[in-house]
């Protein structure tokens, strides 16, 4: 385990290498493009003091938990640690050796804990002295604590932020989620770097430099992502397809869903949490014949700071702008209200953001995993109930995906009697959705097109073909 003290002797090379071009040399578990993220040892040494990044730890889980009052959580503590246990076991390598719910009266104690939770602690500790890690299942514990813990237990403190990062490290596969994930990283250690004492023999201004150059560099990066994407959505926006943004708290089934309402193959959900970090596009077709783009995005999770998803905002900006947000549930979830509120909280204060738009108008819930609960669990009776395995409820959601569509895009399902195989039926393909074509039984020279067309279409058509 590294100490405070271990970092002296790196400062002289440290500040060195702040004022040189950073090499590429990141986390040596991660491989990554060499002109991806500015990266120096030092840097890495910072991040690997904090986040303790192992190739695996057994992890004893502590779930602490206020008992009553203002802090006292709707969700409770046994779900609170389902959730624990499933955040170790999505990182590779990684494994549950003991799992302990404490109960606290306060939140503020510098140890946390009472001394008779922390002896409990401690013989747990002994008893299975294969536990390499101690996850203690809490946002963001304070250094002062962290430092406690340690000395006690002897063995790394890790809470939830930590966690949570080293699977976005661990998930990351396209550049812009590496990208998001390192400006997420940087911040946190920028931080640190103002109060720990970890940073008292460092040079102030170089460190300074040092984080606003990368910083500079991953931003840049990003930037230039984003004018791709900008140019992708207004081809998008060319092509005229309406989009539905599929959101929610990670694990909840989007991924399924989407491949289910698809079928996608290339799509591959997964029973981890945080799997999908990159928000990807896929066309579906809705049951009168209307294409559709379904947007996949990153899940949420509750207990994180903001700033950790800030840093994927970014990569929700496309799916706030779609025409339909569909909200995906997991039905059999215990915390399905706790879940709830969380998404829809996060979901206002995007909706806060500037460019975001009107997000709760255009939104739809849907509750996926049906298949695994019974009529009585049945937690929202307007909600519709799907599941993505078994194929249940996906045309009904088909459906109203479509007359919600219909509805807020201002798209009109009409009948128009035109020339047969003249341009009117060409311009028609290209510029709105043919459901059928019917012959005019009194006159063979026309035909009655049904189609699915937006106002700005129908305008033009009635201007080149309506004399
Ligand atoms: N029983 C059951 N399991 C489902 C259903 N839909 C999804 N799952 C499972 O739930 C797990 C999570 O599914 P994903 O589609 O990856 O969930 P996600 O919301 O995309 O998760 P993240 O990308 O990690 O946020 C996987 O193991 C799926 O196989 C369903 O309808 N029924
Ligand atoms: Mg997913």
């Amino acid at each position: 385990m590294l100490s405070c003290k271990s970092w002296i002797p790196f400062a002289g090379t440290f500040l060195k290498n702040c004022r040189s071009i950073y090499k590429s040399c990141y986390l040596t578990h991660n491989s990554e493009p060499e002109d991806l993220i500015p990266s120096d040892q030092e840097y890495n040494r910072i991040v690997n003091h904090y986040f303790h990044l192992k190739e695996s730890h057994n992890c004893l889980i502590i779930q602490p938990y206020v008992k009553w009052g203002p802090k006292k959580l709707t969700i409770t503590p046994e779900e609170q640690l389902s959730e624990a246990i499933a955040l170790v076991e999505t990182l590779p390598g990684w494994a549950v050796k003991e799992t302990l719910s404490v109960p606290l009266d306060t939140l503020e104690r510098k140890t946390l804990f009472k001394s008779g939770s922390m002896e409990k602690i401690r013989q747990l500790v002994q008893k299975s002295n294969d536990v390499t890690a101690i996850f203690i299942n809490s946002g963001v514990l304070n250094k002062g604590t962290v430092i406690i813990l340690q000395d006690n237990f002897h063995r790394p403190i890790l809470d939830r932020y930590k966690i949570v990062m080293q699977i976005l490290k661990t998930n990351a596969r396209s550049k812009h989620a590496k990208l998001q994930v390192a400006l997420a990283e940087l911040y946190y250690i920028q931080r640190k770097s103002e109060k720990d004492l970890m940073f008292k023999t460092y040079n102030k201004e170089a460190l300074k430099l040092m984080f606003q150059d990368r910083e500079k560099k991953i931003k840049y990066q990003i930037a230039a992502l984003r004018k791709q994407r900008t140019l992708l959505r207004s081809k998008r926006q060319k092509m005229d397809y309406p989009v539905v943004a599929v959101v929610g708290y990670t694990n909840a089934g989007k991924t399924a869903i989407i491949k289910s309402l698809t079928g996608e193959e290339r799509l591959l959900p997964k029973n981890q949490l945080f799997a999908t970090l990159d928000v990807t596009t896929h066309q579906g077709v809705l049951p009168s014949g209307l294409s559709v783009l379904y947007i996949d995005t990153v899940g949420f999770i509750s207990d994180i700071p903001t700033n950790l998803i800030e840093c994927f905002v970014a990569t929700l900006e496309d799916a706030l702008l779609a025409d339909v947000v569909l909200h995906v549930e997991d039905v059999s979830s215990k915390s399905y209200n706790y879940k709830r509120n969380h998404v829809l909280t996060v979901l206002e204060q995007l909706e806060k953001g500037a460019e975001a738009g009107n997000i709760t108008s255009k939104l739809i819930s849907v509750g996926n995993k049906c298949d695994l609960i019974d009529s009585s669990e049945i937690k929202d009776h307007n909600t519709l109930l799907v599941s993505a395995h078994k194929g249940i409820g996906l045309e009904d959601l088909k459906q109203q995906l479509e007359d919600f569509i219909l509805y807020i895009t201002g798209r009109q399902k009409l009948t128009i009697r035109i020339p047969n195989g003249g341009d009117e039926i060409r311009w028609l393909y290209k510029n709105a959705t043919i459901l059928e074509e019917i012959p005019d039984q009194e006159d063979f020279q026309f035909i009655f097109a049904k189609v699915i067309i937006t106002q700005a279409s129908l305008q033009k058509f009635k201007h080149y073909f309506i004399k």
